[in-house]
């Protein structure tokens, strides 16, 4: 995706040209105390968002498989950062906004993840060629129908075996009908947490859970 697919300065911006405007704030995730740059021109700068915040709460509710973990849509980061610390996996975090992806690596340094996560530029899957057992996605609604859509679709082929998908959607912004697209693509798909209208959907690749 490039600027010139969008009017006016949108998150998803390839390269925003806003002027900077670093905040820095601490934040406690999964009981992990982080500290996190933001800047103009990404999402939820700042505070961490409380759908991200829910989805990481629901984290605690599930079964994670053993595996590596991509942090689709990373932002600055919180995702990605908050599993490599409380879960110590290895964590890929891709985005398309250049200024994100800066702001990741800086956080996931100065949260001593480092070593853990690999922070590069993915246009949803266009660079993905592993396979993981969780893909986590706090999906980008502003973007469109089609980029939500496929990366909730197509997260099947980039799933091992027993592999989730996690992600957070608003009830009043499609959580129900992603519901429906991730039931196509996997055969199940369930809220397995509900918090203020944000509902957190899970569907698992390749299980025999209807035998
Ligand atoms: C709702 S934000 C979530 C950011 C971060 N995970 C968080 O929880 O704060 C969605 C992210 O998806 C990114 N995004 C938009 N279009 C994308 C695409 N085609 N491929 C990958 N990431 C994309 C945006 O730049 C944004 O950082």
């Amino acid at each position: 995706m490039t600027e010139k697919n969008i009017s006016g300065e949108q998150y998803f911006t390839a390269n925003p040209n806003a002027e900077h405007h670093y905040q820095n704030f601490d934040f406690d995730l999964l009981g992990h105390e982080l500290h996190f740059t933001t800047d103009s021109g990404v999402f939820s700068k700042s505070t961490v968002d409380f759908g991200t915040r829910t989805m990481l709460d629901a984290l605690e509710k599930t079964s994670i498989p053993i595996g590596k973990v991509l942090d689709l849509g990373t932002g600055y980061g919180p995702v990605g950062i908050t599993v490599a610390k409380a879960y110590q996996r290895h964590v890929d975090m891709v985005d398309v906004n250049e200024r994100a992806l800066d702001l990741a690596r800086k956080n996931a340094q100065q949260n001593g993840v480092a070593q853990q996560v690999n922070i590069f530029n993915s246009d949803v899957y266009a660079s993905i060629s592993d396979k993981y057992a969780l893909i986590l996605v706090n999906p980008p609604i502003r973007a469109g129908k089609q980029v939500v859509t496929t990366m909730l679709q197509e997260a099947a082929n980039y799933l091992q075996d027993g592999g989730k998908l996690i992600a957070v959607l608003q009830k009043k912004q499609g959580a129900p009908s992603a519901q429906k697209n991730m039931s196509l693509a996997f055969g199940n798909a369930q809220v397995i947490h509900k918090n203020k209208g944000y509902y957190i959907l899970e569907s698992t690749y390749g299980t025999n859970t209807d035998i």
